[in-house]
């Protein structure tokens, strides 16, 4: 069972407001849920435990301001749900064309959310999350040059604005879990902001190369793009030495790159 004021945390972190429509994933019985309909929010939540759905449909059985869908999130068409979800509800202001995702969920589907997710600034404004401690330093504070910078990094930082609100303390959970756990937010942006890129596809695919020979140079990673002396004066239009390896480049970099590479 969580703490209360964790689930106040995260409904803080989030702004949640009269007349918000946030998506939950993993209720279980229901804790946070409570939290975010006394905030004045509409609850769609994802439980993939059919029994676990039942009860929390059950708890809030009295209220028309939540929905839960028996379903596993990983596989579940978020973004029509949401949408009909969104159509369904009055407006009550300008913002509430844009849901807030805010959930305490299971470490091990992450990744998976965060894949998911953070590409929806077209119906999501902010996607406030509790991962494990050490995901979320990962996600939120891993830079150039560190031996943690992924493509994941590159990931979140075109679809978002990832914010680090608190660490929350394994002592805060019963039972005890062996891990700390953190609060964490991510702004999204909406997709006229995303970076210009000619196709996101190949734009990921190309960092993805890029990080797979992650001690080599780039002119050697990319080769199968174009040949070196191309990515080398590539690299020096972007103003970046011709013998960089991928984590001396910033998301911007990649951009610039990919558009003087990248034919699509
Ligand atoms: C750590 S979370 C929930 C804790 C709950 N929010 C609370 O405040 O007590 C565990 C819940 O996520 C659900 N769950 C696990 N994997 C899921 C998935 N892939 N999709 C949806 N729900 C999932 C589990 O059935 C369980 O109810």
């Amino acid at each position: 069972m969580l703490d209360s004021e964790i689930n106040e945390q995260l409904t803080a972190a989030a702004n949640v407001g009269e007349g918000d429509v946030v998506l939950e994933i993993g209720p279980g019985t229901g804790s946070l849920t409570n939290v975010l309909i006394i905030a004045g929010a509409f609850v769609l939540a994802i439980e993939k435990d059919p029994h676990m759905a039942t009860l929390v449909s059950e708890r809030f059985s009295e209220t028309e301001r939540f929905k839960v869908l028996k379903e596993d999130f990983v596989k579940c068409h978020i973004h029509s749900h949401m949408l009909s979800l969104l159509a369904s509800i009055e407006p009550s202001s300008a913002d509430s064309r844009y849901a807030k995702v805010v959930a305490n969920i299971p470490f091990n589907i992450s990744t998976d959310v965060v894949k998911q997710l953070l590409p929806m600034g077209d119906i999501f404004s902010e996607v406030v999350l509790l991962l494990q401690e050490e995901t979320a330093l990962r996600l939120v504070e891993s830079s150039l040059r560190t031996s943690e910078y992924r493509p994941i990094n590159i990931f979140v930082n075109f679809y978002s604005d990832p914010q680090f609100i608190c660490k929350v303390p394994r002592t805060k959970f019963f039972p005890q879990p062996n891990v700390d756990a953190a609060v964490v937010k991510f702004k999204l942006k909406q997709p006229v902001h995303y970076p210009s890129v000619s196709s996101t596809k190949s734009f990921f695919s190309m960092v993805n190369s890029a990080f797979n020979g992650k001690r080599k140079m780039l002119r050697r990673s990319l080769q199968h793009i174009c040949t070196p002396m191309e990515i080398e004066n590539a690299l020096g239009n972007v103003g970046r030495p011709a013998t960089s390896r991928p984590e001396e480049l910033s998301m911007d970099d990649f951009v610039k790159l990919h558009n003087l590479i990248v034919k699509v």
